[in-house]
């Protein structure tokens, strides 16, 4: 269960104060499969990266199975992270090494650094890793070269290291964004698939509105850094969206 209490963040530009999140509350039960939607800069990825540990906020709390992760010393933020997953859209894989071993990265955070450094996996790193590259349909591909692969396929590797980690939440910033149609839909009803099968709980950033509405259980919108709708896909109604995206105003 992930509590988000009072959330604020400012950032300090040169231009002065940015105000990009405020006054946020949520609560994101285990096992939800949540789409963040609303117009480029509302916020979303900052709201993404202060769930992951990397942004501490300017004001407020994310209580994670009642911890604030906000105020972790290092150490314990690292081990918080290791139970997050994190899918992006340029997919960042490392290109000249194989499939298995880029899905042996997210076994990383629990080797100890030295045996990290030197790739020294495990038996059950290698199980666990070849397990999630068979879930992902890419069990042949384990020796290839990561970027012989395709775009969906390359994506489909990156959630499976992100499924290595065995991750309690998942975070996907865009994860279809550089896909055509059909491989958004394959990457999209992967991590429902997982969400499912796992109870992993998911949080997805997304502009396709389309397919947040198809695979998500729910719908968060954020406008201009506040949360404008909370609630179930099927709810969205057409007003919600004609604002979110201001369409009347450009339309005028
Ligand atoms: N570290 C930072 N320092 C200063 N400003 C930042 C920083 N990170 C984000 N911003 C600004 O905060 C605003 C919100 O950015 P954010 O990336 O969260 O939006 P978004 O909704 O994810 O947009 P998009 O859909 O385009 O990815 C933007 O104006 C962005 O320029």
């Amino acid at each position: 269960m992930i509590e988000v209490r009072n959330l604020n963040q400012t950032f300090y530009t040169a231009k002065g104060p940015l105000k990009v999140l405020m006054d946020i509350n949520l609560d994101i039960p285990k096992g939800d499969f949540v789409a963040v939607i609303g117009r480029s800069g509302a916020g979303k990825s900052t709201f993404l990266r202060t769930l992951n540990g990397l942004l501490i906020p300017t004001t407020g709390s994310v209580v994670v199975n009642g911890t604030d992760i906000t105020r972790l010393p290092k150490r314990e933020l690292q081990k918080y992270r290791r139970t997050v997953g994190f899918i992006f859209q340029q997919f960042n894989l490392v290109n000249r090494l194989s499939t298995l071993d880029n899905v042996l990265h997210g076994r990383l955070g629990y080797l100890p650094t030295w045996r990290g450094l030197l790739g020294l996996y495990g038996e059950a790193d290698y199980r666990i890793a070849r397990q999630q590259l068979e879930r992902v349909d890419l069990a042949a591909k384990e020796n290839a070269r990561v970027d012989s692969l395709s775009g969906g396929q390359q994506q489909r590797v990156a959630i499976a290291r992100a499924m290595a980690q065995q991750p309690t939440l998942m975070l996907a910033d865009e994860p279809a964004a550089n896909l055509d149609p059909v491989l958004s839909e394959e990457v999209m009803r992967t991590l429902r698939r997982f969400n499912e099968q796992d109870g992993v709980t998911v949080v997805i950033n997304i502009h396709a509105l389309d397919l947040a509405l198809k695979y998500a259980k729910r719908i968060v919108a954020f406008k201009r850094g506040r949360v404008v709708y909370d609630g179930s896909p099927e709810q969205l109604s057409e007003e919600v969206v004609d604002d979110l995206y201001e369409r009347k105003e450009m339309l005028a």
